[in-house]
């Protein structure tokens, strides 16, 4: 076995819901005679989604969907699994990037498994050859979702697509657990900074933001939050931390993690008021929620390290890590999510990618929702694989809980 493989065979270890469903599929082929395309972060944990669904029959043609998360020896090792065929690799230029998701739209996949949407966002434009061919797909991520629903609005989505991301099992676990603790695995592996008695500033509280400041708080570290949002904004002060504008923010932080899905969330006007030797990162899903383009452009001088890029303004240095994409991913040092939680997520998509399979006469183009009966099953199998119990309703009970005829 090479490194690839062996990367591999590690996660395979941590991830039993998905070797619950590899199993099934391996017995059930629910993908014979069909082509799934993928553009997701192409690491060890994703090529155990890519296999069981190879395991479920299907050819699967997958490429990255960041180009600074791909790691070469697994896309290498996936490359050579029967049924499979891998073009992502790490560093690539944005004309390779999508190069490589022309080579995976070439093999004409009957449904596509998208993390941020660019796989589905070139059918609809420059390769709208391969939408006879199509009956559905799947997306992993909030910015996706976001994308997707603006294109269903204007009627644009020509073909339905299951928002894996918006449900609680991929919610409360991959946003909030995998990101908070990524995030901040990556930026300490890549800065060899401590976190404790630091002023850090999330950026956004939703899931993501959420898990950060939770678990960037339980390392000791002095956390702010910003936020557009005043309901969540007040959850964030409820919860202990500091709230306040990002101008006033900056002149604070000593660590900076955007997590909006949302643009220039620190800017030429943030910059200028930044600490001398304050770190800036991005969990969100896209590189544009830091304007990483002004520092290039108007930096006195950039000195270039391995993730990190330090800007000399007005004589104060700025540090840009993994130049501002996702960096628990895009670091060299990025692992990612946890393989557990992302166990949860891929056997989500596997189910989901499932339920396209034999559903797909029933669904309008469209966003539509992952079936609760799949965000449970996910949820029973994962308890089961940790032993775990839990109670039933009574008959009683439920109808007790369906009822209005009871009172005090
Ligand atoms: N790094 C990863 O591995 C990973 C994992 C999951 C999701 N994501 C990405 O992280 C991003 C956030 O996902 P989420 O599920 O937390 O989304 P969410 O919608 O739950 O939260 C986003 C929050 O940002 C706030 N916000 C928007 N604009 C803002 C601004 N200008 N200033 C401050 N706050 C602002 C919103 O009010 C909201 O509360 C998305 O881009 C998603 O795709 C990344």
């Amino acid at each position: 076995m090479d490194s690839g493989d062996l990367k591999i065979e590690w996660a395979r270890q941590y991830m039993p819901v998905l070797g619950t469903i590899a199993d099934r599929f391996r017995k059930d082929k629910p993908f014979e005679g069909m082509t799934i395309g993928m553009a997701l972060h192409v690491e060890a944990k994703t090529a155990n989604l890519v296999k069981t669904l190879a395991a479920g029959g299907a050819q699967v043609f997958i490429t990255g969907c960041n180009p600074l998360s791909t790691q070469d020896d697994v896309a290498q090792a996936l490359d050579r699994v029967d049924g499979v065929t891998c073009y992502a690799k790490r560093g690539c230029s944005v004309d390779e990037y999508y190069s490589a998701m022309d080579a995976v739209l070439d093999a004409k996949p009957d449904i596509t498994i998208d993390d941020g949407m660019d796989l589905i966002h070139r059918m609809h434009t420059s390769r709208r050859d391969v939408l006879t061919k199509i009956i559905g797909g799947c997306e992993e991520t909030t910015t996706g979702i976001h994308r997707l629903r603006a294109m269903a609005e204007e009627g644009k989505l020509e073909f339905p697509v299951i928002a894996v991301n918006d449900t609680p099992m991929k919610r409360f676990f991959d946003n909030v657990h995998g990101t908070g603790e990524s995030a901040l695995t990556a930026i300490m592996a890549t800065t060899n900074n401590l976190i404790a008695g630091k002023w850090l500033v999330v950026a956004g509280f939703g899931y993501c933001g959420r898990g950060i400041a939770r678990k960037a708080s339980g390392l000791g570290a002095k956390v702010i939050v910003t936020e557009v949002d005043p309901r969540r904004a007040l959850e964030a002060y409820m919860e202990g931390y500091h709230v306040m504008p990002m101008n006033k923010a900056a002149e604070i932080g000593d660590i900076f993690i955007t997590t909006t899905g949302n643009k220039d969330i620190i800017n030429e006007q943030h910059f200028k008021l930044l600490k001398d030797g304050a770190i800036l990162s991005n969990a969100g899903h896209f590189n544009v929620e830091i304007d990483g383009a002004w520092l290039n452009k108007n930096a006195e001088q950039i000195i270039e390290r391995d993730g990190i890029q330090s800007y000399l303004i007005n004589g104060r240095t700025i540090h840009l890590l993994a130049e501002g994409r996702l960096v628990n991913l895009a670091v060299p040092k990025g692992m990612g999510h946890p393989i557990e939680v992302m166990d949860l997520s891929f056997a989500l998509q596997a189910l989901g990618t499932r339920f396209i399979a034999e559903h797909h006469t029933e669904l309008k183009p469209g966003v539509h929702a992952v079936p609760d009966s799949i965000d449970r099953e996910v949820a029973s199998i994962k308890l089961a694989s940790l032993g775990l119990g839990i109670d039933t309703l009574s008959a009683d009970q439920e109808h007790y809980m369906c009822s209005w005829d009871v009172g005090t």
